[in-house]
């Protein structure tokens, strides 16, 4: 692939132009907004001009209700060999450029499985895609070369491509991404009223649990109305399990020893059931999980300090497998746990000590 033409240059769009870009592809930058478009050129994304001929593969990375139009306009106009949106639902789009009557031979739609909480091309990055899942959803009538071209895009963006039909990935996501992310908006909005005492203890789990729903709901009310079945049918087995653990904690708060017991029994099997299905989770670059070892390191709030502890884990010869942060609430401190191979956890214990850290226990 020489040249591309990306088509919605927020956090998506911009970040595929980075990597593109970086690996030498000559990449157009076009969007409806045209200050994003120069945002993401002044970002090293590429060029805000556009293509004087038709480019390799036009990307589209724009909201899903406005991926078949934009596709449509794009395709009328012959500005590319290859075509291929990144929405989050696979399905839907599919069906609105077929009733649109076009050739979809040079169409594949596909999703990484990658993204970020943040909007726009300034959240964007050249390794967002890195080692994550890449679904690609070729049809029969999909061009061969088509196909080599989104997967010449998933290589150069380091992910790891997927094929499935858009049915069967719109129903994955609705587990993976979709139900997850309502249940997410639905324990933050708990603390939208609550008393600041309360919320100033947050901690690092609540942070997890509630990341995404930080997310542009315009966005997001584009995705779940794309996929409003599947989702519905989780988030009612969901609403099951909550009846029932409801029930268990009432069970807890009776006079009735047997009745306590029943309804511990019945929050040991939700725990126990949330831990099958937890250990299932794949580890990073989508690998079987593995069980790393967590060395704890206590940091103060100053520029570099994470580069530093990076640095010297890496003149131990130690590779980190992950790293979570944990701050303190109104503390100028907070606790690095870096993620390791359990066998090399305690030289690189005894490396950081040496080079002054002070690890938590
Ligand atoms: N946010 C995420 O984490 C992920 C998003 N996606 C998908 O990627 C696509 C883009 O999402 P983001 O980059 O997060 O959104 P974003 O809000 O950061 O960027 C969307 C861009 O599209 C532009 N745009 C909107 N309508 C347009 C039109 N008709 N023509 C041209 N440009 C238009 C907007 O001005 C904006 O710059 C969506 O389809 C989303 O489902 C896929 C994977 C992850
Ligand atoms: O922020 C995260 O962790 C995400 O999972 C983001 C995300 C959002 C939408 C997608 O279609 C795919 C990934």
């Amino acid at each position: 692939m020489r040249t591309a033409l990306v088509i919605g240059t927020g956090l998506i769009g911009t970040s595929a132009a980075l990597t593109l870009q970086s690996r030498g592809v000559s990449v157009h930058l076009a969007d409806h907004d045209p200050e994003q478009a120069r945002m993401a050129a002044a970002l090293g994304a590429g060029t805000d001009e556009p293509p004087i001929g038709p480019v390799d593969l036009a990307i589209v990375a724009v909201p899903p209700a406005h991926v078949a139009a934009t596709l449509a306009d794009a395709m009328r106009r012959g500005v590319a060999r290859a075509y291929l949106d990144v929405a989050s639902v696979k399905a839907g789009p599919r069906r609105e450029l077929e009733e649109l009557g076009l050739d979809l031979s040079s169409y594949i739609g596909t999703h990484p499985m990658s993204g970020k909480e943040r909007s726009g091309p300034l959240a964007a990055t050249a390794d967002l895609f890195e080692g994550r899942p890449w679904v690609l959803t070729p049809t029969r009538e999909t061009d061969t070369e088509v196909l080599n071209l989104a997967l010449e895009l998933v290589a150069l963006c380091r992910a790891v491509p997927v094929v499935m039909d858009a049915d069967a990935h719109d129903r994955a996501v609705a587990l993976v991404s979709h139900m997850p992310h309502l249940v997410s908006s639905m324990v933050a909005a708990r603390l939208e009223n609550a008393e600041e005492t309360a919320v100033r203890l947050c901690g690092q789990g609540i942070r997890d649990v509630t990341r995404i729903a930080a997310s542009d709901p315009r966005m997001w009310i584009d995705i779940l109305s794309a996929n409003p079945g599947p989702v519905a049918d989780l988030l009612s087995a969901v609403a099951a399990d909550l009846d029932e653990t409801v029930s268990a904690l009432r069970a807890l708060q009776s006079s009735d020893e047997a009745k306590r017991q029943g309804g511990a029994t019945g929050i040991e099997t939700v725990l126990r059931r949330g831990n099958a299905g937890q250990v299932r989770v794949p580890g990073k670059h989508g690998s079987a999980p593995t069980a790393y070892e967590t060395v704890a390191v206590l940091i103060s709030d100053q520029p570099g300090q994470l580069a530093r502890i990076f640095a010297d884990a890496g003149m131990a010869g130690v590779n980190i497998e992950d790293v979570r942060i944990e701050h303190a609430t109104g503390q100028q401190a907070g606790v690095v746990q870096l993620l390791v191979d359990p066998k090399v956890a305690p030289a690189l214990a005894g490396a950081l000590r040496e080079r002054g850290w002070a690890l938590r226990q």
